[in-house]
């Protein structure tokens, strides 16, 4: 396939994006706008000092930031926005299917009502599918950097909301917080019947994964690069079909990986790993949504087209979405296998 074509094709793929926290996806310009409708103060004189102040060498560095944009949703109409904002921005990339997290107690603990935040964000998830034909779910993504018990309480009150609520996630940092402190946490959220997923592995050790899967059941890693220097845990990976939702550009950006191509991406695929590509913080790393970490992971590697068939299936695996939609998807992905004749000249069915 000539270079053009491949990025036609991989354009072409049906994506689902996995890993994107919504606060991630908050963009300067609207972080400005609903600063000024709630009156909250933030430091910075406009949209392009935000900019200006979004390099980390760290991932602590990163959330420091990060959280402080956190301050300036107050309303049900903040969310949707945030949540359509995104959407909109996306739906020119194929995007087919996204499972975003919100992170709830940043909000609630400052006293903004649980109902505000999931009925503004379901609101936007319902348009969203009206007017760009992109389904969604919503994964309510614990913080470490608050106590275990606040985590308990939160999970409690969304317990009403669980209709609109898909899985529940964890993440923030994993420094000073093994897996070992959340086994309660999940025990209660499996017990709701919601699926569960958590960060493991951006800057903890291959043992946070393997605890991660063996006290938590986790059904997807986020990052899970950690794992790479213990193949017994690379294998429990790919044994067990936990998928990685890898974030590239975020994993260079908060220097957790050197470069993609030193990402263990191609030693993941090797080992047969379920694994898919994803922006995590988008806004906040240059607006580097789905496609472009799909573009910058080919530019810098150049996966087969195997692999990108590969990649596109896991993502759809990986999902949590009902058959009918499944099925959806699995369409999607078999028609662009058609388009470009994939079977006659690859053999890949
Ligand atoms: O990469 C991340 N790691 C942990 N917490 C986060 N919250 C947003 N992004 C991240
Ligand atoms: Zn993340």
């Amino acid at each position: 396939m000539d270079k053009k074509t491949k990025l036609q094709f991989i354009h072409d793929l049906p994506k689902v994006e996995l890993h994107m926290h919504l606060e991630g996806s908050l963009e300067p310009e609207l972080m400005f706008e609903i600063a000024k409708r709630n009156n909250v103060p933030i430091p910075f004189d406009s949209p392009e000092d935000i900019r200006k102040a979004s390099v980390f060498n760290s991932l602590q560095e990163f959330l420091d930031l990060y959280y402080l944009g956190h301050k300036v949703f107050r309303t049900r109409r903040d969310f949707y926005d945030l949540i359509y904002s995104y959407f909109k921005r996306v739906s020119t990339s194929n995007l087919r299917h996204a499972e975003l997290f919100f992170e709830a107690q940043e909000h609630t603990n400052r006293g903004v009502p649980l109902e505000e935040i999931v009925m503004g964000l379901h609101e936007g998830c319902v348009q969203a599918e009206k007017d760009f034909g992109i389904t969604s779910d919503l994964i309510l993504c614990l913080l470490r950097h608050f106590s275990p018990e606040n985590m308990m309480d939160l999970l409690k009150q969304a317990v009403v909301f669980k209709k609109y609520i898909k899985g529940i996630g964890m993440s923030s940092s994993e420094a000073g917080c093994p897996p070992s402190l959340y086994v309660d946490i999940f025990k209660f959220a499996k017990e709701q019947g919601w699926h569960v997923t958590s960060h493991a592995g951006e800057i903890g050790p291959p043992e946070y994964v393997r605890d991660s899967i063996e006290l938590l059941g986790i059904e997807r890693c986020d990052h899970g690069i950690g794992a790479r220097t213990d193949p017994e845990v690379v294998k429990l990976l790919a044994d067990k079909k936990v998928g990685v939702t890898m974030c590239p550009i975020s994993n260079v950006l908060l220097k957790v990986t050197e470069s993609i191509p030193y990402s263990p991406i191609r030693q993941y695929l090797d080992a047969n790993c379920k694994i898919c590509f994803n922006s995590d913080d988008p806004s906040y790393f240059g607006s580097t949504y789905i496609e472009e970490n799909y573009d910058a992971v080919e530019k810098e590697m150049g996966l087969s087209v195997a692999e990108w068939v590969k990649i596109a299936q896991d993502a759809i695996d990986m999902s949590w979405v009902e058959e009918d939609e499944r099925k959806k998807l699995q369409d999607e992905l078999d028609a662009v296998k058609l388009k470009y004749k994939l079977k006659e000249l690859y053999g890949i069915e």
